[in-house]
């Protein structure tokens, strides 16, 4: 299929009166004022010449796609798996504190996780390629917190106590959740990445902040602070319009920012909102702060 008959294809699908099932939810690429839809497409990885959007019109995926984002994979596999080893290392070594280890592969491992969906291609199967990643972790979360297996490295650098069931609590619903956002969301809608920018950013960011400066307590909850809360709300939203901003620079979304930037900031408060109640011993910050997240953003963006 040559370039310009797949785009073509994609002008079609753009432009017809029912919109395909995968677009119902997340039809983000609306036309532009002149009435066309530019489909942008990643200038890093071999596209396939197709946008997601229209898979029932895909092409199937070719052996080289299919190969190429095997290759992704496996190394996004390789950086998470470093990411941890790294961590482990330095709080072997008395470098880094574990407590604070444990936060900064909260928040470097799905800001990172967010970074590399770019590298997939446009394959409408790319997204479970790199939903693939935080699934493996998944399965190495439940064999070391069911004590089936026994890595010292990552129990180490992802639990407060070294407590293996540790694993099965925040960690187990922090990769739960990126795969949800990969599969659901992936690139082409804003919600699962200011999700994940608000739950790896953002409540990573509270912890160190409030930790370390939270004298301040908020009313209403006194295990969180005003300097934990406000880091999250700045952070939070930082992350998402620079992810945002990197996501639109590579042709992934198109964004009206005079609309997006506010109302990402709405988004932000309300998780930030979401994140100092107190409400962590009935559902984890991993499953409230991302879940909420989602919820108003779907409205708030999509709507
Ligand atoms: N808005 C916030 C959030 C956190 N903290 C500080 O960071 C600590 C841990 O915050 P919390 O979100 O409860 O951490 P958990 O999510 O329970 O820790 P983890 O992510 O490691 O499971 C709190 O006790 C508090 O000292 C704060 O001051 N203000
Ligand atoms: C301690 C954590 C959460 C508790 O609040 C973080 C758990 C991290 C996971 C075990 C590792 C997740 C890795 C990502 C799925 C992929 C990262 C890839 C990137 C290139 C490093």
């Amino acid at each position: 299929m040559t370039l310009l008959s797949s785009q073509l294809l994609l002008f079609s699908a753009a432009h017809r009166r029912t919109p395909l099932p995968c677009t119902i939810l997340f039809r983000w690429n609306k036309p532009t004022t002149d009435g066309t839809v530019r489909f942008p497409r990643s200038p890093i990885t071999p596209a396939v010449g197709l946008d997601q959007r229209v898979s029932r019109f895909v092409v199937p995926a070719t052996a080289e796609d299919l190969l190429y984002n095997a290759g992704a994979t496996v190394g996004v596999l390789g950086g998470a798996y470093a990411l941890v080893r790294a961590f482990d290392e330095l709080t072997r070594r008395n470098i880094l504190h574990q407590g604070l280890s444990r936060k900064l592969v909260h928040i470097l491992s799905g800001l990172l996780f967010l970074f590399s969906w770019p590298i997939f291609s446009n394959s409408p199967k790319a997204r479970y390629f790199a939903a693939f990643v935080p699934l493996v972790n998944c399965l190495r979360l439940l064999m070391n917190g069911l004590s089936l297996a026994s890595d010292e490295g990552l129990i180490k650098s992802l639990t407060r106590e070294g407590d293996p069931e540790e694993l099965l609590r925040g960690p187990l619903y922090y990769v739960l959740i990126l795969t949800l956002c990969a599969l659901v969301f992936w690139r082409e809608s804003p919600i699962g990445v200011v999700s994940l920018a608000m739950m790896c950013g953002g409540d990573g960011v509270a912890d160190i902040i409030g930790r370390k400066y939270g004298s301040m307590k908020i009313p209403y909850n006194q295990n969180k602070s005003w300097a934990g809360s406000i880091s999250m709300l700045v952070f939070g939203f930082l992350v998402s319009i620079g992810i945002l901003y990197y996501y639109s620079v590579l042709g992934h979304v198109q964004l009206d920012w005079a609309s997006t930037v506010p109302r990402v900031a709405f988004i932000s408060f309300v998780a930030t909102i979401v994140e100092s109640l107190p409400i962590t011993k009935i559902v984890d910050d991993n499953i409230s702060v991302p879940l909420v997240t989602m919820a108003v953003a779907f409205f708030i963006l999509h709507g």
